[in-house]
């Protein structure tokens, strides 16, 4: 059994335009002491599906279908309370502002201590013990535990927050955009902060950001998202080097450094549908240059393209010459109308 397994979710929001459909039937899973990337664009439905997971949707926010078995477990029927047992010792978040998660007011220590006496039971000893070693672990000065977080640069305080998300063994971590807002340099270091105790701890991560070199550098899996949907899905060494649907294919494009060469940023043209409407057929169409009849009114389902590979595209049979085509700027400069 696997640790999480995210099975046809559907999360929507209740908009005075509509029922927004953010996720749209989502289903994945975690092995233990894996880590999967969900990437995609801003809008595409991550922190939606990483909320709906643990349960602290926004109050417009329904799941509307679908479950989230954790260890056979369905947490989408869990009660409050029962949930509210879970988080933090079972399944922990590092939350994408994680420069606003510390409490302003008190020294950090506080929310170890909260967090550790609280939720953990330990006493104060243990849980001042228990603090030191979580700041070491994340490679801190333990010094800081007594300073505020106004005191802490932004790589520090992500360095907290994620000492804060192992403080009670979680099974599984879920970091949403953990670096985002940090610049070059700190992300790396941050990154590889994540890298260590991946390998140390053995973690179980889930971890949402937009950028896909972020995935090459952290994860085992990555998952696609467009539209609300997982496009493409796999091991991402395969994902990344043998892109199999057209918006993978233009979202390496768009980082170049992935390839660690000087090739050409190309942008996507366009935007992603508008969810409480979202176009029949496959969602990227409108935007996908290599559009057929069928994509615009047939909705490709994920289907196995390799070993543990899944993607959702109708011109799976053509994917070597597209692949070829989708290197060219031109390409995507010419979006079909
Ligand atoms: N509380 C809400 N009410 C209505 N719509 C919402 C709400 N929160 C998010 N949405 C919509 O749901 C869709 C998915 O948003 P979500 O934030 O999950 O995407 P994302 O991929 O995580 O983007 P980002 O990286 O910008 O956070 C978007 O269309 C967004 O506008």
């Amino acid at each position: 059994m696997s640790l999480l397994e995210v099975n046809d979710l559907k999360i929507y929001y209740k908009t005075s335009r509509g029922i927004s459909k953010a996720v749209d039937g989502v289903s994945f899973t975690v092995d233990h002491g894996r880590s999967i990337g969900l990437v995609g664009e801003s809008g595409c439905g991550k922190s939606t599906l990483v909320k709906g997971i643990i349960r602290v949707l926004a109050g417009n926010g329904i799941i509307a279908g679908g479950s989230v078995r954790f260890e056979g477990n369905d947490l989408t029927q869990m009660t409050e309370s029962n949930i509210r047992n879970v988080r933090w010792k079972d399944l922990s978040l590092i939350p994408q502002a994680a420069m606003d998660s510390l409490n302003p007011v008190y020294p950090v220590i506080d929310s170890f201590l909260e967090i550790l006496m609280l939720k953990g039971k330990l006493n104060r000893a243990e849980a001042t013990n228990r603090a030191h070693e979580l700041f070491t672990m994340v490679g801190l000065d333990t010094k800081r535990l007594r300073h505020y977080p106004h005191e802490f640069s932004g790589g520090m305080k992500q360095r907290a927050m994620i000492a804060l998300a192992l403080a009670l063994n979680p099974k599984l971590i879920i970091a949403d955009e953990p670096v985002t807002a940090l610049d070059v340099i700190v992300q790396n270091q941050v990154l590889r902060v994540l890298k260590n105790l991946k390998k140390e701890l053995g973690l179980t991560l889930v971890m949402i950001t937009h950028d896909i070199s972020v995935v090459a550098e952290t994860c085992d899996d990555v998952a696609v998202m467009y539209a609300g949907k997982i496009i493409e899905i796999g091991p991402v060494s395969r994902v990344l080097k043998n892109s199999t649907h057209p918006y993978t294919m233009g979202l390496a494009n768009a980082f170049p450094n992935l390839k660690k060469t000087e090739g050409t940023l190309i942008s996507i043209e366009g935007s992603p549908p508008d969810l409480v409407d979202p176009p029949k057929g496959c969602r990227f169409s409108a935007r996908c240059p290599f559009k057929i009849e069928a994509c615009t009114h047939e909705e490709p389902l994920l289907v196995p393209v390799g070993e543990n590979h899944f993607v959702a595209c109708h011109r799976l049979d053509e994917i070597a010459v597209l692949q070829e085509k989708a290197k060219e700027v031109d390409t995507w400069r010419k979006i079909p109308s």
